[in-house]
């Protein structure tokens, strides 16, 4: 299997470096300054389990790939990138080979679904940060990360258990599951509180509004007959695989969503996350109204160029009544 990276970032950028670093075959499909720093002088990952430099092939759009049968895409673009991305794939003629969708959210799968006949799904517990051009860090140890890995909508196959055999001895644990989708909304409940903590800071107090967020979810859920698995603090994998510890020379600005304020990216997962919830709530009579106030916050904050803690908790608990 040669893996294609689609979205050189914290996510692609850590799993490029890693399978790069183990000689195995893998290309990125990078763009802007990222692209130029790597072809320059290499990707450098910062992880608590040293720092290396890969030598990572990256191209500037999937048109430059000569496809094989045996390519296997990874995902790895916020979901707002996601349709820009499968129309250049599919243009670029992939077509029966495996598309992995390593991205928080549900909707991704679905997206693809729609363009490929082969879709997987992959729930990615790894802490990751773009730190400047060409260096990102990770945070977990002893492995950088765990990934359940399944097809979508259901079922397990060879794709799944191919890119597992690839990606666990690299650092990245690999579970292979038949219901892949329970495992990513859990996930998803977790990522509600992204907004929470790029909106009021990482520090401010905050356990009573993600109470609100992760009830509503889980009513809506309940409603819409759809079931999760918990993937957080609660995974026993963790323990093991997973602690988070400091890296040098990687200050932490948060979590996927806080990282795209600090940035500027000039847009913002929120609508596929908390507004997943709010989605499920209209279509099943359910009302969210904590995670629809944070949809519009984001929206409100990537509008004014807000930095990410810049919301004080006095103006959120007014609006949620707390
Ligand atoms: N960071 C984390 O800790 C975690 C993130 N996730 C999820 O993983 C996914 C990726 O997140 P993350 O890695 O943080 O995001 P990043 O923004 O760090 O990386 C995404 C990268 O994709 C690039 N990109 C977007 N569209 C294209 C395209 N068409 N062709 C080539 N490159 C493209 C972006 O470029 P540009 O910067 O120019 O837009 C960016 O470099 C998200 O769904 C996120 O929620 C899941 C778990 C943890
Ligand atoms: C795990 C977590 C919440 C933080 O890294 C994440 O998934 C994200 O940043 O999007």
């Amino acid at each position: 299997m040669r893996v294609v990276i689609v979205g050189v970032g914290a996510i692609g950028g850590t799993v490029g470096a890693l399978l790069a670093l183990a000689g195995q075959e893998v290309i990125g499909i990078a763009r802007g300054r990222q692209l130029e720093a790597i072809r320059d002088k290499g990707l450098t990952l910062r992880s608590p389990q040293g720092v290396r430099v890969a030598e990572l092939p990256v191209v500037a759009a999937p048109d430059e790939i000569d496809w094989r049968p045996d390519d296997a895409v990874l995902l790895c673009t916020k979901t707002q990138d996601t349709e820009a991305a499968l129309a250049q794939l599919r243009l670029a003629g992939v077509d029966e080979q495996p598309v992995f969708c390593l991205q928080n959210g549900v909707e991704n799968e679905r997206l693809a679904l729609r363009r490929f006949p082969n879709v997987h799904g992959v729930t990615v517990l790894l802490p990751a940060e773009f730190v400047v051009p060409g260096e990102i860090a990770a945070f977990g140890s002893p492995c950088e990360g765990i990934f359940d890995i399944g097809c979508f909508p259901g079922g397990a196959d060879e794709a799944d258990r191919a890119l597992a055999e690839l990606l666990t001895p690299v650092g990245i644990a690999g579970f292979v599951t038949e219901d892949v989708m329970a495992s990513k909304y859990g996930k998803l409940i977790l990522n509600l509180a992204n907004i929470v903590g790029a909106a009021m800071g990482r520090e401010a107090e905050s356990a009573d509004v993600k109470a609100l967020l992760r009830a509503e979810a889980e009513a809506v859920l309940t409603a819409a007959g759809i079931g999760w698995q918990e993937v957080g603090d609660a995974d026993p994998r963790r323990q093991e695989l997973l602690k988070i510890l400091p890296v040098e020379g990687a200050a932490s600005v948060g979590s996927s969503t806080a990282q795209s304020l600090a940035r500027g990216a000039g847009s913002i997962e929120t609508d596929f996350l908390n507004g997943e919830i709010v989605l499920l709530g209209r279509l099943h009579g359910v009302p969210t109204p904590a995670n629809a106030y944070f949809t519009r916050l984001a929206a409100r904050m990537l509008a004014e160029g807000r930095a990410p803690g810049s919301v004080p908790r006095e103006e959120v608990a007014a609006a949620l009544g707390l």
